[in-house]
């Protein structure tokens, strides 16, 4: 039996934390997995931390159903053009969830070296209390919670091939998270986080379109 709506409430003070384990079923999420490596163009960007500048840690890409580009770490990204497959994969999280999302970052892991940094999804684009819904492939990894002010609040749960975690409400503004680099080999990973992403000097007293 499959139970797509079956979730956990992390029950994270000041966040609103949901993991379902079972949004996709295995053969689903297999033969995602491997289209998605196949048809994402997937792009290593460089970024500039401090006045030095790193290859990412990983492959990304953004797609979308605006032109409006998304900026972070000091990166711009121009949307590509949603594909059919990803298109399947917000209908799903959308009916389960009913939100509408309008973009879509996708991450490649290559193996246990490749990670994402301690961060907040709070970038303006994202607007004030950003929903994001995250659906992972492949090899499971290890997904690191803590809080900005209380040092001692943290949490840690792994993401499962075919799950779907969503963060809203305040957890940008009070939580960071991470994907940890893992001196264990690890198999490829990927995930997909939907975002709404909106013009950054939008007047927040018109409501946005939709
Ligand atoms: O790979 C993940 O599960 C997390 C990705 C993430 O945090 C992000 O893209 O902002
Ligand atoms: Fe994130």
């Amino acid at each position: 039996m499959l139970f797509p709506e079956k979730y956990i409430d992390l029950n994270m003070p000041d966040a609103e934390v949901r993991y379902y384990p079972e949004f996709l079923s295995k053969d689903n999420a297999d033969s995602y997995f491997k289209r998605l490596k196949k048809t994402i163009d997937w792009q290593q960007d460089s970024i500039t931390l401090f006045g030095k500048t790193y290859l990412q840690p990983r492959l990304t890409a953004l797609y979308g159903d605006n032109g409006i580009p998304y900026t972070y770490s000091n990166i711009t990204m121009h949307p590509k053009k949603f594909t059919k497959d990803l298109l399947f994969i917000k209908a799903a999280i959308e009916n389960l969830i009913h939100i509408r999302f309008t973009s879509c970052l996708a991450n490649l892991y290559r193996n246990g070296q490749d990670s994402n940094g301690w961060h907040a999804d709070d970038e303006k684009e994202l607007g004030d209390n950003p929903i994001i819904a995250s659906v992972s492939f492949g090899a499971e990894r290890k997904f690191h919670f803590k809080h900005k002010f209380d040092k001692t609040l943290k949490t840690k749960l792994i993401l499962k091939h075919g799950s779907l975690l969503v963060m809203k409400g305040s957890t940008q503004k009070f939580w960071l998270h991470q994907i940890p680099k893992s001196k264990r080999e690890i198999d490829q990973r990927i995930n997909l986080t939907y975002r709404i992403i909106q013009q950054k000097n939008r007047d927040p007293s018109i409501p946005a379109l939709s």
